[in-house]
């Protein structure tokens, strides 16, 4: 059993630290905003969703606090820029503010809500993706997109767990994603505590993959998605997408609703964050390079929607063209909740 990845206490919001794993399994517990907000930022937690959740808790320690709301959302909102689940999760503890009563616990519940309908949307979606794979699949996933990045379950490894809980037989590659190892830490990880069938490989591995066995499907989550599909997610994913086309692999991406930034027309305007490039010159907690070697660390890449296949959301399997896919499913045109 996986433990939780984030977990509300009386004290306050308790997470799992995901800089330890898989050698450690420990918690952190935030009692205060700035708690929160050093969590984000040193990345004990981490993946687009579970930031989004954690920044909503946030507010409600900041409403505890009787600090000031807008001071805490901009400080929650300048932790991390690229995933847009935390704008999204601020503008909504935002709008929840504005109520009458208890303001700690009004967003506090606000924040129960914004957890327990992430991993609904997980659930959805799940269901929704695995209809897209074989009853045998092989499939490639990058970065960790799993139940840690997200308030739990997972969305690409949603889809994994809802074809296993249909009856599928899944084998998963997982890429060790550099520099950070979401894929070999908490990836291989977390499916090995579920049973599945993983193996890890280097990010550069995934064209021998395809050339050496067939692979059914590459299933990735997202950071941001445009109004036209493009897809920021963890670096090395544009690569994976590229190998994936040349071998004819349908390339998945799946993310809940709240990962879609309509406001930006396409993936050029994401806005990409750049991290310290010690993480590049160290592996497994070595030095390999001096300090002074040059070295560029975008945390994350775009994926032009033509190079995607489908993207899985909680409303469906949405297919290209996306602008007007993601328009009806955000208006709930499409695919009306009831009886999903
Ligand atoms: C379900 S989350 C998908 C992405 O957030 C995930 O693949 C990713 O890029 C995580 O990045 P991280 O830098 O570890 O926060």
């Amino acid at each position: 059993m996986l433990p939780e990845p984030l977990l509300w206490t009386e004290e306050g919001l308790s997470l799992l630290d995901q800089r330890r794993l898989p050698l450690a399994v420990e918690r952190c517990l935030c009692r205060t905003v700035e708690e929160v907000a050093r969590a984000i930022e040193v990345m004990v937690v981490r993946g687009a969703p579970a930031i989004g959740v954690a920044a909503a808790y946030g507010m409600a320690l900041a409403a505890r606090e009787r600090r000031s709301l807008p001071e805490a959302s901009a400080r929650l909102g300048a932790t991390r820029p690229t995933a847009v689940n935390l704008f999204w999760a601020l503008a909504r503890m935002e709008k929840a503010s504005a109520g009458e009563g208890d303001p700690f616990a009004r967003l506090l519940a606000e924040a129960k809500a914004i957890h327990e309908e992430d991993i609904a949307s997980n659930r959805s979606l799940g269901r929704h993706g695995q209809s897209l794979l074989p009853r045998k699949a092989t499939v490639v996933t990058h970065c960790n997109a799993g139940a840690l990045a997200t308030a739990g379950y997972g969305t690409a490894l949603g889809i994994l767990r809802a074809a296993v809980e249909a009856g599928k037989l899944v084998t998963v590659f997982a890429d060790e994603t550099r520099p950070r190892l979401q894929g070999s830490l908490l990836t291989a990880w977390e499916l090995l505590q579920d049973g599945f069938d993983v193996t890890v490989i280097a990010d550069g591995m995934s064209g021998a993959l395809m050339r050496s066995r067939p692979v059914d499907a590459v299933i990735v989550g997202a950071d941001r998605i445009a109004a036209n599909g493009d897809t920021a997610n963890k670096i090395g994913t544009y690569n994976l997408a590229l190998v994936a086309a040349r071998h004819n692999v349908p390339f998945y991406v799946a993310a809940p609703l709240s990962t879609v930034d309509v406001s930006l027309l396409s993936g050029e305007a994401i806005p990409i964050e750049e991290r310290d490039g010690e993480e590049l010159r160290f592996a497994g907690g070595e030095r390999l390079l001096p300090v002074e070697f040059p070295v560029w660390n975008p945390a994350f890449d775009v994926t032009p929607a033509e190079l995607i296949s489908a993207i899985v959301t909680e409303t469906g399997v949405l297919r290209p063209p996306f602008g007007s896919a993601l328009r009806a499913a955000l208006s709930g045109e499409a695919f009306p909740k009831k009886g999903v």
